[in-house]
């Protein structure tokens, strides 16, 4: 309720006030969108030939200044049109899609266009104003001076009339906040093209309202706004300048909303007076399939508007003249490798720091597990009858590390990467910035309660005080978790939480079984097999430990009325656990060679994952390689 009524005095506040221009941005060229002939197909096994087209040759144009709502019936195919046209989606596409009458240059519309996906997922623990200056610092860069930043981020604050909620945290936002704070976080560099699936979803009707009113000033200001929208309410219909509506691939109407009740007349469907416009062809193509082919051919599938007036803000310039313009020209980023790397680690440590329950939880399971597996073991470190034991108590600790680092990324990096996927997109940063601050971000606390864990393990159970060799076993420890963590990325990075929630364990479970096989068997083991141990990293963990902890060891203490102590010297349980021989140098370094390997397979992962034209290019490969087959 008292949510409704914040929306409410938010928007009465947003009624009241003279609209804006972003003057303190960098003024953009206005931009056309026109599309021609434009086809899409997917795969399909059962389709005719293979492949299911979800655009047919559909055709169209939305112009600066105008707000245009693409609107269909489920599964028409709005979000695939956007994904297109926003240059999300470009493998199996064919026509043309042009920008101010010049053939699309992908790489410099990316620069200038802006795509609001419909998950509005934000940072969580960053106040709005403080999203706001991380993509002010992103997106606008050195060029435009600190001051100038917290004026555009004012700016931006009351043209979306986030002013009340300027300093809460964005976890803590209504749906419909959210919402604007995605469209704020977008709007700081002023792009002339912003394209918004579905706004509206899952917003109540005045909340609709409020959101469509948001998207009619911005459009005012010269930009092109282009949205997918399910179903418009009767009230708003009409605040649309232009609707596209789309039934099985097909366009159905395209034009002014004023204009489409005339238009389904002459085609010969009357709207009866009880419907709205909107509701009445979406039902019309739903129920009647027949329909489409007469009204696509009637607006020539895109290629007639329907449109009454049309009221230019500003003239649309040549697209060249978007090159002048300082902020594209020949610039990847507007901000260095660098700048990029420290603005991401600074957000990232800040999240991490506002996380307290996070924190705790990691804080209480190092100390908990340590003084467990301390007390378990607790004075076995020199005592002979205890070998084994020491032995267990090593496999223990491997074992720690492994699970700890592994399954935090696997659960909670895919819900990092839908973040990441519109910040990626939208071009806020390169991704190797991203991936290393990812890395450094998480190593002081890693690093920290690692060390706290193996010195409570260490010296609870009595293991030798010895600089050197607890300096060993520490980073041993440690890196058998760098390598988990990256483990841990690689999968968070191709899995969703489900699917890794599955793949991670069905991981570990063989890396284990192999890092243990043999052990006892002494020299008996398989060629295969030992090939199949060498890829394990948590064998090469499991010997490495061992080795911190028994090389150059004195005899252990046997006691007075032990006729025979078989594992005095360790070396000899070494030899019966087929570890002989082994150099601790040797366990480390390829240790950290995997952990090498895992990050750099991350990295790739999410690229791919990231970069849905990497995907689908390979996919398109793979199919015609398999195809000839
Ligand atoms: N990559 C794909 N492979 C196969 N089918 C796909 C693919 N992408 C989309 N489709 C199919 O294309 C059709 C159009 O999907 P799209 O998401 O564009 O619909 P939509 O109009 O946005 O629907 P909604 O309003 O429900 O979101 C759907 O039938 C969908 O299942």
């Amino acid at each position: 309720m008292s949510d409704s009524n914040d929306i409410r005095a938010q928007a009465d506040a947003l009624c009241d006030m003279p609209l804006k221009k972003l003057n303190r941005i960098i003024k953009r060229q206005p931009i056309d969108l026109e599309f021609q002939d434009l086809v899409y197909s997917v795969r399909d096994n059962n389709a005719k030939g293979g492949w299911r087209q979800l655009l047919k040759g559909i055709n169209g144009k939305f112009h600066s200044g105008e707000l245009t709502a693409i609107l269909g019936p489920s599964g028409a195919g709005k979000t695939t049109l956007l994904n297109i046209l926003a240059g999300y989606v470009n493998v199996g596409v064919k026509g043309s899609i042009k920008i101010n009458s010049k053939a699309r240059n992908l790489k410099t519309f990316n620069k200038i266009s802006s795509y609001i996906m419909q998950e509005d997922v934000v940072q969580p623990r960053l106040t709005v104003r403080e999203a706001l200056l991380v993509a002010a610092k992103l997106k606008l860069g050195s060029v435009v001076s600190a001051a100038d930043k917290i004026g555009v981020i004012d700016e931006v604050i009351n043209l979306l009339g986030l002013q009340k909620c300027s300093d809460t945290m964005s976890e803590y936002l209504s749906g419909g906040q959210r919402k604007r704070l995605v469209v704020a976080l977008e709007l700081v560099n002023n792009p002339p093209i912003i394209f918004l699936d579905e706004p509206t979803s899952g917003l109540d009707n005045y909340a609709i309202k409020q959101c469509v009113d948001l998207l009619q000033k911005i459009t005012k200001m010269g930009r092109t706004v282009i949205c997918t929208i399910h179903q418009p309410p009767a009230s708003l219909f009409q605040t649309f300048d232009q609707v596209y509506v789309i039934a099985s691939g097909f366009c159905v109407y395209s034009g002014s909303p004023s204009n489409l009740v005339p238009f389904l007349d002459n085609s010969g469907y009357k709207c009866p007076p009880t419907y709205t416009p909107a509701d009445y062809v979406i039902e019309l193509v739903h129920s009647n399939p027949q329909t489409i082919t007469g009204l696509s051919s009637n607006i020539q599938n895109g290629r007639g508007d329907v449109i009454t007036k049309q009221k230019y803000l500003a003239e649309p310039e040549d697209f060249t003249e978007v090159y002048k313009d300082t902020t594209v020209q020949n610039v990847v980023f507007p901000t260095t490798f660098w700048q990029q790397f420290s603005i991401l680690l600074g957000r990232m440590l800040l999240q991490m720091s506002r996380n307290k329950s996070m924190l705790y939880i990691q804080f209480f399971h190092h100390l908990l597990s340590g003084l467990l597996l301390g007390g378990i073991y607790f004075g076995v470190g020199n005592d002979a009858s205890q070998t084994i034991a020491i032995f267990k108590y090593c496999i223990c600790v491997n074992v720690f590390f492994m699970y700890t680092h592994v399954m935090a990324p696997v659960l909670l990096f895919p819900l990092e990467v839908k973040l990441l996927r519109r910040e990626y997109f939208n071009r806020w940063y390169s991704l190797k910035p991203y991936y290393l601050a990812l890395t450094v971000a998480s190593l002081p606390i890693m690093l920290l309660l690692g060390c706290m864990f193996l010195t409570i393990v260490y010296f609870i159970s009595y293991q030798p005080f010895e600089g050197v060799r607890f300096f060993w076993f520490c980073a041993m420890g440690l890196s058998v978790a760098v390598c988990s963590q990256g483990l841990g990325y690689a999968i968070g990075s191709m899995f969703s939480i489900t699917n890794g929630s599955i793949v991670g364990p069905s991981t570990l479970a063989p890396l284990l079984a192999l890092a243990v096989y043999g052990m006892g068997y002494k020299s008996s083991i398989e060629p295969l097999m030992k090939a199949l141990m060498s890829l394990s990293y948590l064998r090469y963990g499991m010997v490495g430990f061992c080795e911190a902890i028994f090389r150059d060891r004195e005899p252990l203490d046997c006691a007075e009325d032990e006729v025979y102590c078989h594992y005095r010297i360790p070396e000899i349980l070494m030899v019966d656990m087929g570890m002989a021989n082994q150099n601790f140098h040797a366990q480390l370094l390829v240790i950290l060679g995997f952990a090498l390997f895992f990050r750099v397979f991350a990295y790739v992962a999410l690229k791919y994952r990231l970069t849905s034209e990497l995907s689908s290019k390979i996919m398109h490969v793979a199919y015609k390689v398999f195809r000839k087959e």
